[in-house]
């Protein structure tokens, strides 16, 4: 083998490897991404359709901040405080990815007093975090108001509400993530009303949790949407 013929050799492979990763980050993206932001929206659905008063008060944002306006840009989203209150409280209470993505300790270690040996697999449990008593008033209930005049975030730097996770693998997508939500959020408010078919109840829905990748609903949302204008 010529030296010219052994460099093409490990930059074909090095290309292989690198397509690999490429497959995986699209795979991972693909599969992390549409599960997580459809559950989340469905969760955000489900609370607003259970207290009719929160979702006057988002609607009543949106329809205010938009007025006739057709195409929503950032500045619009901007201004919608309790739109992005609604969305955090639902990614507190209902997180599609409760015990993170698991990690394994590379060497000994001790965390608040609790030796963790090499090799352990660690999970966090995101979801008791975001309901820990000591931390939230009324944990399990469905409150957008808290965080209007509260600094906790949840992108990474406040443990006690880590939806996307924190760190260097936290999530890459929290950004688009976001963006997506809260535009698609803000049109569906803007446009339509949303109650329970038939004249059903608030108490009637089911608010059971079907493991999987994502935490989705185990019964799925049935909702009647109807038109701003009728
Ligand atoms: C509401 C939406 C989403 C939530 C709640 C969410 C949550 C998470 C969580 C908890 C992790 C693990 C982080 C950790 O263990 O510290 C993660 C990882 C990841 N997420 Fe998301 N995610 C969302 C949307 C997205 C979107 C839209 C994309 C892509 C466009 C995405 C791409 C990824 C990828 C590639 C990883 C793996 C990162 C790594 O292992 O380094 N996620 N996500």
């Amino acid at each position: 083998m010529t030296e010219n013929s052994r460099w093409k050799h490990s930059d074909a492979r090095l290309l292989d490897q690198s397509i690999l990763i490429c497959r995986k980050i699209k795979q991972d993206t693909i599969t992390a991404g549409p599960d997580t932001t459809s559950t989340v929206l469905e969760w955000t659905f489900t609370e607003l359709v259970k207290h009719p008063r929160v979702q006057m008060k988002v609607q009543d944002e949106v329809r205010m901040v938009l007025k006739d306006k057709q195409q929503i840009n950032q500045d619009d989203i901007d201004n919608m405080k309790y739109l992005k209150a609604v969305l955090k409280e639902t990614l507190r209470l209902h997180p599609p990815v409760p015990t993170l993505i698991p990690r394994v300790a590379r060497q000994d270690a001790k965390v608040m007093g609790y030796d963790v040996e090499k090799g352990t697999r660690v999970f966090i449990n995101g979801w008791a975090i975001a309901r820990d008593p000591k931390v939230w008033d009324d944990p399990n209930e469905f409150r957008p108001e808290r965080f209007l005049d509260c600094t906790i975030d949840f992108k990474g730097h406040d443990f006690d509400l880590i939806p996307f996770g924190a760190g260097r693998r936290g999530c890459p997508g929290i950004a688009f993530a976001m963006t997506t939500m809260e535009s698609l959020l803000a049109n569906l408010l803007h446009k339509f009303d949303w109650e329970l078919p038939n004249g059903g109840k608030e108490d009637d829905l089911d608010m059971n949790e079907q493991p999987g990748f994502s935490i989705r609903k185990k019964v799925p949302l049935l909702v009647v949407a109807t038109p701003l204008s009728l």
